[in-house]
């Protein structure tokens, strides 16, 4: 007799059938548009569009290979469909859909039907699989006769949800389609417009949800989405790296993964420094003192300049200098854009003054032009104006602000000598996180001036044309022959022909969009949004105009001391009230015990914000135990090297991370330790900061007191560091205890 899991190994295996045949025949096409050869423009534009679209969708099969099924909904009226990670239709059929797509707008009741609100849906069916082979099957049944949401909380596929919420991690983020929740699906399928904002507390599924919502955008307004692209920002490259694996898996790749120090293209903020100096750098503050840094740069002599121009003496006095730096500022173009005004007044003065030489009365309009020519072009004027109006790149701009203490005195006038100290570095220094906004500030306030670029761009395409017009040439003497054949003139001329080859920019939207700091996004989504400065909220704005954003964080674990604790705060400036708020209330990730503890973390913080409710317990109460301080580092180290199931993050003060770190390789040789340890170790030490959004089937939480010291938002930190978890938490210190841990079991050591 059959059992249940055959018929729906049968189903399964028929689906795969299916996907194996879909493949061979994108195969054989990718293949064969591969072999064709052709000089002909036209027909090798659209070579290369077909294979990239082929080569696209074999990526999108081959994503859909693990867990190609792993639902079934019964109807009341008789009917079934099944859902999967992609949509299967039988094409000899007609057409009927043999697999839903998880996004599409049917397999909804999937993730939202109740027994209190079945929506139709007789019994929701879990199919759990390894590889092509069903493994399990969790059935819910929905049309109970007095239907209510039973026991279980209102969980959706309370089984297979639990399996796999209890495995064990790997150090890479897995997708969550199979088990996603009614409130997580809500936000998911939420309009594409405006601002939404999601607030969850720890392990609600805040980054799941962000990264499934692209994945839904991008298959529900693919029109839109695949030219401009969508962003997502995420708080440091480990993050990124934890969560790479997520959208590819869900078959989709043209999405920009992005930290804030990415932001300005062609340089990379990693540099790490002072909480506080990055704080400066991010306050709003910025934007004035910049301006004053660029305007800083249009100088003024205070004596007059002596120039030597073809061996005699000219002089650019001071009044002369201000007037053309008024000219300048009184067009309100940028700096860069300003400066040939600039140049030109100063020309011009100068010009004046060497016709008053030779005796002007003697010039006509053609020598003062000569004058004007050579005086131009003169390296003496040239360095003159370089030196009273340079032009400026956004990198040689801040790199000069930073370099001097006086430069950085004019800019910002009213912080403290010490805090200016903690900015002034050496240009030779690279850059941080928090300087990657002020590049992009700088570039908006210096602009370009692109004329040289642009006559260069308009030669190009003269040549273009020009080569476009030989081609077509060519094949009307070839197609000359028969003149009842269409020729190449009738379809397009040599103008279009050649912007066609302008367009041919085989790169995705996503890589076009890294490269091009002017480009705008269909979509930003922003992780951890509550750690972003005032600075970083503007550069996001202005690459997206429309507003049609998703920010998920949680504003009880805000660490940076430019981040925010209020949502309004940051959106007032850009859309006043008009965002969306939805919360998350469900913890999938920390045991309640764990969460017991971290609550009165919560607590103490004072936001207002409720605990989330966990969906687990383990039964392992967290746990402290106490060490002298010399013992430290050797005590941690044997802790870190017990034989645990699974990963094991050692999460510690700034202050002690060398330490620790050292103590632990000695033990654990194999431990990842440094600026960006790899998650796939078994044993990983990491500060607070740097396991921001991450997690670990257990976490050692050394010397609280001091995390909790090193910062003013070191109780948000303790508060992060002990929701890391998803078995078990323990406490491990030399100090006394913060208060909120003071009810911990204690642990002997030994
Ligand atoms: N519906 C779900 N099904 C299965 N696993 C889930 C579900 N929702 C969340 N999870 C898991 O719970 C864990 C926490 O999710 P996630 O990291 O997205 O939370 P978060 O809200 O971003 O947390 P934090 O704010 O602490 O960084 C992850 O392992 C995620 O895969």
């Amino acid at each position: 007799m059959s059992t249940e899991i055959d018929v729906e190994q049968e189903y399964v295996s028929m689906l795969y059938a299916h996907l194996d045949g879909l493949r061979s025949d994108t195969d054989t096409r990718l293949a064969r548009t591969l072999r064709e050869a052709s000089s002909n423009p036209q027909a090798m534009t659209q070579r290369d569009a077909a294979t990239s679209h082929y080569s696209e969708q074999l990526a999108h099969y081959g994503a859909a290979e693990n867990g190609l099924c792993f639902g079934r909904l019964d109807f009341a009226d008789g009917t079934r469909s099944y859902i999967g990670r992609i949509g299967l239709f039988d094409a000899e059929g007609d057409y009927e859909p043999l697999l839903m797509d998880w996004r599409a707008p049917a397999s909804r009741p999937f993730y939202l039907a109740t027994a209190a609100s079945p929506d139709g849906v007789r019994r929701r069916r879990h199919i759990r699989t390894s590889r092509r082979r069903v493994t399990a099957i969790d059935d819910e049944v929905l049309d109970l006769a007095d239907g209510h949401d039973s026991a279980n909380g209102g969980l959706v596929g309370e089984a297979s949800l639990l399996s796999a919420l209890n495995a064990t991690r790997t150090g890479r983020m897995s997708d969550i389609v199979e088990t996603i929740q009614a409130e997580q699906d809500e936000i998911i399928r939420s309009g594409l417009n405006g601002v939404l904002v999601v607030q969850g507390g720890p392990g609600t599924g805040k980054t799941a949800v962000a990264l499934h919502r692209a994945a839904y955008l991008l298959f529900t307004y693919r029109q839109q989405l695949s030219r401009r692209g969508v962003l997502i920002v995420g708080p440091n490259a480990t993050f990124l790296k934890y969560i790479g694996q997520v959208l590819p898996s869900l078959g989709e790749t043209g999405v920009l993964l992005q930290t804030v120090g990415d932001l300005y293209p062609g340089e990379r903020g990693q540099r790490p420094e002072p909480a506080r100096a990055a704080e400066i750098k991010g306050s709003v503050d910025m934007v004035d003192a910049l301006r004053r840094a660029v305007a800083d740069r249009q100088e003024v002599p205070l004596d007059p300049m002596v120039l030597i121009v073809e061996r005699e003496e000219m002089v650019l006095d001071p009044a002369t200098v201000a007037a053309a730096r008024g000219r300048a500022r009184r067009t309100r173009r940028t700096h860069n854009e300003g400066r040939p005004v600039f140049a030109e007044a100063i020309v011009a003065a100068l010009t004046q003054q060497e016709a008053n030489r030779l005796g002007a009365e003697f010039l006509d309009a053609g020598d003062m032009a000569d004058i004007r020519r050579e005086l131009a072009a003169d390296d003496a004027v040239q360095e003159a104006i370089d030196a009273l109006w340079p032009q400026l790149t956004p990198q040689e701009f801040l790199s000069d602000l930073y370099a001097s203490a006086e430069r950085l005195e004019t800019a910002l006038p009213d912080i403290t000598p010490e805090d200016r100290a903690l900015l002034l570095r050496s240009p030779r220094l690279g850059w941080t996180a928090a300087d990657a906004p002020l590049l992009d500030e700088a570039a908006e306030l210096l602009g370009v001036d692109d004329r040289a670029e642009r006559a260069a761009a308009e030669r190009r395409l003269r040549d273009e044309q020009d080569y476009a017009q030989g081609v077509l040439d060519i094949l009307q003497m070839e197609d000359d022959a028969d003149p009842d054949i269409l020729t190449a003139y009738d379809l397009i001329d040599a103008g279009r022909l050649a912007e066609r080859h302008d367009d041919e920019d085989h790169r995705t939207a996503a890589e076009r969009a890294a490269a091009d700091r002017s480009w705008t996004f269909g979509h930003v989504i922003v992780d951890e949004a509550q750690e972003l400065s005032a600075m970083a909220w503007r550069v996001l704005m202005r690459r997206c105009p429309t507003r049609s954003m998703t920010l998920v964080g949680d504003v009880a674990q805000t660490g940076d001391l430019a981040g925010t604790d209020t949502w309004a705060d940051i959106l007032a400036p850009y859309v006043e009230d008009r965002w969306r708020l939805t919360e998350l209330t469900v913890n999938y990730r920390t045991p309640a015990e764990i969460m017991a503890v971290a609550a009165n973390v919560l607590a103490e913080l004072k936001t207002g914000l409720t605990p989330p409710s966990s969906v687990r317990e383990t039964g392992i109460e967290p746990w402290v135990q106490r060490v002298a301080e010399v013992e430290l580092p050797d005590a941690v180290a044997d802790l870190a090297a017990q034989d645990y199931p699974g990963t094991v993050a050692v999460i510690v003060p700034t202050c002690l991370v060398e330490d620790i770190g050292q103590a632990v390789l000695t033990r654990v040789p194999d431990a990842a330790v440094g600026e960006r340890p790899e998650l796939e170790s078994r044993v990983v030490v990491l500060t607070v900061r740097q396991s921001k959004g991450l997690e670990f089937d257990g976490v050692l939480v050394v010397e609280p007191a001091a995390v909790v010291a090193e910062s003013e938002r070191g109780l948000n930190d303790l508060y992060v560091a002990l929701t890391r978890a998803t078995q078990w938490v323990g406490v491990v210190s030399a100090a006394e205890v913060p208060a909120a841990l003071d009810g911990l079991r204690a642990r002997q050591s030994g």
